[in-house]
């Protein structure tokens, strides 16, 4: 459905895009995961034909020419871009009818759309006056509008509060249930889990692609999570067995090879420091952890 062979973008001396190669099957929900300024909304922008590759080739829906096909796709970008002096449903029926469907046709798939994104009882609001998460749906819902076969959607819950975050990765299931391909852009790792295959982006270059599942049963090492209160946590624990130590939250993931000795190791450290262990166990590997190993390229 999509397919990208060696496919980079310049600006000026700046590499945004390295030469990615990836395909994505049709029905799948893609996650093009990484940081900010990995270079995901100028892989997007050139699948959809907004940008221009400085080289590679690109194909989708069968045509190497994304506007041929531009019919056919959906986008949120990541910036709201519908407009504020409007409401719900004057923005869904100025985007409706841009593609020429008649005025009872737009009403009726209007109606049907924001049923389905929960807006209907906003319809009359202004979109200026949305919160977030609400606006986000607009465009998820703007988006929709002409019906879609793939969707791409470029961080959109970013700043948008997790109970929206949710609501929206349900309606992007029932989407792809009813054979909608998603791709979809984000830096967060938990978002990152609910694809059904993940790209890592880092530096422009695709690190690594596969399922959730399968990227983290190839990951190598052991990780202990501990809960501890204290300073320089990190610092006392230099000298213990360990790869790698990341904060996540409160929590320290501690990557080892031993998990038995780095536990004792560390339990002994902290206990020298008087710094209370608060929990500390063997976890199964998280994307975040696999993530933070392929960007350091220690795997
Ligand atoms: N039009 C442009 N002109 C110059 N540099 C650009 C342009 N667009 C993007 N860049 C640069 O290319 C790199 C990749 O940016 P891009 O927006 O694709 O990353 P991203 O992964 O989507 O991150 P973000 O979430 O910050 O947008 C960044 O260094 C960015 O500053």
């Amino acid at each position: 459905m999509i397919r990208l062979n060696n496919i980079s973008k310049q600006f000026g001396s700046l590499t945004a895009v390295d030469g990615i190669s990836l395909t994505v099957n049709k029905g799948e929900i893609f996650g093009l995961v990484g940081p900010d300024g990995a270079g995901k909304t100028t892989t997007i922008r050139m699948i959809t034909g907004l940008l221009d590759p400085s080289g590679g080739t690109l194909t989708l829906l069968g045509s190497q020419a994304p506007e041929t096909v531009k019919g056919r796709l959906g986008y949120v970008p990541q910036k709201f871009s519908l407009y504020g002096d409007l409401t719900v449903m004057e923005n869904i029926r100025v985007i409706g009818s841009l593609y020429g469907a008649s005025s009872a046709r737009v009403t009726e798939l209007a109606r049907e759309i924001l049923t389905f994104t929960n807006l209907l009882p906003f319809q009359d609001r202004l979109a200026d006056n949305l919160s977030g998460g609400m606006k986000q749906k607009l465009a998820l819902a703007a988006g929709l509008m002409h019906k879609p076969d793939v969707f791409f959607l470029d961080e959109p819950t970013t700043g948008v509060d997790p109970v929206s975050r949710r609501e929206f990765w349900q309606m992007l299931y029932r989407l792809n249930k009813e054979g909608m391909t998603v791709f979809v852009s984000t830096p967060y790792m938990d978002e990152a889990e609910l694809c059904s295959r993940v790209a890592f982006m880092h530096h422009g270059r695709i690190i690594s692609c596969d399922s959730p599942a399968a990227l983290k049963t190839a990951y190598p090492f052991k990780v202990l999570e501990l809960q501890a209160e204290g300073k320089k946590i990190k610092q006392h624990l230099e000298h213990c067995p360990l790869r790698d130590i990341n904060a996540f939250g409160g929590k320290y993931h501690l990557i080892t090879d031993d998990p038995a000795a780095a536990a004792a190791a560390v339990r002994s450290a902290l206990g020298a420091a008087e710094i209370p262990v608060l929990a500390l166990k063997e976890i199964r590997p998280t994307l975040e952890d696999v993530f933070v190993a392929l960007a350091s390229e220690v795997i």
